[in-house]
């Protein structure tokens, strides 16, 4: 009897300095604070659903200089160890990362009060990619439906309303946004947007070319260009999840890479609910000077 309910329970998150975190992640929190970082560690930082997954696949074509079938050896989440990643027995993704030779590519989605000291003072680079809020709601609203390790998020408009309040995993997007913003020329940061990906991303994907203090040529470039779109992305399984067990993601829910497009929020706001975001949208975004498009 227990047992059955267990299985059908989805967790609910925890706490970690008023940050909404997965239970595991917390109490694997010693381990993760305590992480060494090296100075020729790249993380990729964003807060969910704001293009992680494109940008590590952006990376590591970069890295392997176009080469398609170098990115086919791992599935993109055993690739760059996800530092918050904790599910015992597995070792942790602090572990992952600690076997990993360098120069490592790590992934975090940790709002800046709690990256691991050691970040900052070794003064490594940092790859920030920022999605406007309302088309993160959306994908974080279609994702929690899909992610079986996540509380549900209920129907749309309950959702909106827990989203605001920063009551979802990693926290308040306003927050975690603003906190990386403000840092962005103290550390080696750059600083990225997912509508400018989409825009343009011959242009942004060079950005990240001379940031990592790389050349590739230009067939190369259009490579990559091509085997990033949200497309071949969506097709190949080592970028789509598919492989990961319905036991966690549910792709009959909705799929990972769902629509990958700018202003789905329109198909999802009413009016009234449009209206009400813009408001706190514009209370906690005062005095920032950082700017999103949420159509293109
Ligand atoms: N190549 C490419 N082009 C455009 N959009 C892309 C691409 N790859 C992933 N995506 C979209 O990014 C959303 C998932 O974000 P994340 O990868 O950050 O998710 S996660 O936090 O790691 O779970 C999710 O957005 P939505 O489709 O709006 O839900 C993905 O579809």
């Amino acid at each position: 009897m227990a047992l059955t309910t267990e299985v059908g329970r989805r967790p609910p998150l925890s706490e970690l300095e008023g940050v909404p975190l997965p239970a595991a992640t917390v109490d694997n929190w010693g381990q993760i604070q305590g992480f060494e970082a090296k100075p020729d560690d790249l993380v990729i930082c964003t807060y969910p659903k704001s293009g992680t997954t494109w940008i590590q696949e952006i990376v590591d074509m970069i890295e392997q200089n176009g080469d398609v079938e170098k990115c086919q050896r791992a599935t993109i989440q055993h690739r760059h160890p996800f530092l918050e990643w904790a599910r015992p027995p597995q070792p942790s993704g602090v572990e992952q990362a600690r076997e990993m030779p360098s120069p490592r590519v790590l992934r975090t989605h940790l709002p800046t009060q709690l990256l691991p000291r050691s970040f900052w003072e070794t003064r490594c680079k940092f790859l920030y990619v920022a999605r406007n809020a309302k088309d993160c709601t959306v994908s974080y609203y279609h994702f929690q439906r899909m992610n079986q390790t996540l509380p549900d998020p209920g129907p749309w408009e309950e959702y909106l309303e827990t989203f605001l309040s920063g009551k979802v995993g990693w926290g308040s997007w306003f927050e975690h946004v603003k906190g990386w913003w403000e840092v962005r020329h103290r550390y080696q940061i750059l600083f990225l947007f997912y509508e400018d990906l989409k825009r343009d991303p011959k242009r942004e994907i060079q950005k990240v070319v001379q940031f990592l203090g790389k050349r590739v040529d230009g067939p190369v470039l259009d490579r990559i260009v091509q085997e990033t779109s949200f497309e071949k992305m969506k097709a190949n399984p080592m970028t789509n999840r598919s492989l990961v067990p319905k036991s966690i993601l549910d792709q009959s829910i909705s799929p990972f890479m769902r629509k990958g497009t700018v202003g789905d929020w329109k198909n999802h706001f009413t009016v009234a609910q449009n209206e009400r975001f813009e408001e706190i949208y514009r209370r906690k975004m005062e005095g920032t000077s950082i700017c999103f498009c949420t159509e293109l």
